[in-house]
């Protein structure tokens, strides 16, 4: 690895950012980001950021922008490639989109995303290559160059490799990589059972983001329309008893804790509400779909996932056709 590792984030959006400017601002990396829609006004004004972590910051520009991942490899080779794109495998392919910036066996990819069993895509293009999946327990959104950070930004990570041989420099690997990230002013922390974290994550996201997205009322809302105890509770039920047959445990009360999670006073949008809204691609085949494979593969009976996902999926039909 170069002295300082050279850090290539592909999709800047707000989540993107947010760990390009910690990364950033260890002072031990080199952040290349790619800009699309907000290019030429972070290239004008740089972003002004508002955030509980770093306070606010106007003008902050990674190292380097590109408007294109192949006008980026100038800046290369990488060491780690991180990737902060919606995990949409109906819409693109991940593995095809990284892959001139992969240079080698060497490259880290870190994946910063929501959803369950998002790895293997990844493990299966680039065998012998180290992946650090990242779950982000943060709360941030962008308007152009302005990027509010409203929940503090804490990313669990872990290593996976198809490739035994490579698990141990994989550790190591994640360690740095968390270092560098804590470093910089956020929480990066490694976790071994990783798996299990994304698992405990996607009780909130297969329940609210799916109900929320589906309503268009928001976690408070669908609250206060009653809809707790008779779908969103039911739905957490079902990721909790396919991550107990898959061999993760998830704690009794997990239901409470996860609605716990996000207050309801905050009246939030989960972001696949947001994307319904904005009519952008949802992340449901990792956060319904995967599930319910796994579901299958494990003989759980999950009706009302099943439900959610096929209106989920005649919603995004309609999205995409009018894209
Ligand atoms: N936002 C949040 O608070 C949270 C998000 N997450 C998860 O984090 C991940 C990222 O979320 P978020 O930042 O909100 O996502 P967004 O969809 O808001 O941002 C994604 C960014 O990727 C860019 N992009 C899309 N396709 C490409 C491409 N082919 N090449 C380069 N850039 C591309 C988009 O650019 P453009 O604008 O030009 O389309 C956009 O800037 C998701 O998995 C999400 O579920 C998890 C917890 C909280
Ligand atoms: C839990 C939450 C709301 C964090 O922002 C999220 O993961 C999402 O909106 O998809």
């Amino acid at each position: 690895m170069s002295q300082i590792p050279k850090i290539l984030v592909v999709g800047c959006g707000p989540v993107g950012t947010m760990c390009s400017y910690s990364l950033q601002n260890s002072g031990r990396a080199t952040v290349t980001a790619i800009l699309r829609s907000a290019y030429d006004d972070v290239e004008a004004n740089g972003f002004h950021i508002k955030s509980i972590d770093h306070g606010e910051v106007d003008g902050w520009r990674p190292h380097n922008i590109s408007r294109t991942l192949d006008d980026a490899l100038q800046y290369g080779p990488f060491d780690y490639v991180l990737v902060a794109l919606k995990n949409l495998p109906d819409v693109y392919s991940i593995p095809d989109i990284i892959r001139p910036a992969v240079a080698s066996d060497k490259a880290t990819i870190v994946l910063v995303q929501n959803g369950i069993d998002i790895e293997q895509p990844l493990i299966d293009a680039f065998p012998d290559n180290v992946v650090i999946s990242g779950v982000p327990l943060i709360g941030c959104e962008q308007n152009g160059r302005e990027i509010l950070h409203n929940d503090p930004d804490i990313l669990l990570v872990g290593a996976y490799t198809k490739n035994p041989h490579k698990m141990g420099q994989g550790k190591l690997t994640c360690s740095e990589f968390a270092e560098i990230y804590t470093a910089g002013g956020a929480k990066c922390e490694v976790k071994e059972n990783l798996t299990w974290f994304r698992w405990r994550k996607l009780c909130w996201n297969a329940s609210f983001n799916a109900i929320c997205a589906l309503t268009n009322l928001d976690s408070g809302l669908i609250q206060d329309a009653g809809a707790l105890e008779t779908l969103i509770k039911p739905a957490m039920g079902e990721v909790a008893a396919i991550a107990s047959a898959a061999g993760y445990q998830l704690p009794e009360d997990i239901k409470e804790q996860m609605v716990a999670f996000t207050p309801r006073e905050l009246y939030l949008k989960p972001s696949m509400q947001v994307d319904a809204i904005r009519g952008r691609p949802m992340e449901i085949e990792v956060i319904l779909g995967n599930a319910l494979r796994i579901a299958e593969k494990v003989d759980v009976d999950a009706k009302l996932l099943g439900t959610l996902y096929q209106l989920l999926k005649a919603k995004q039909r309609v999205l995409l056709s009018a894209r």
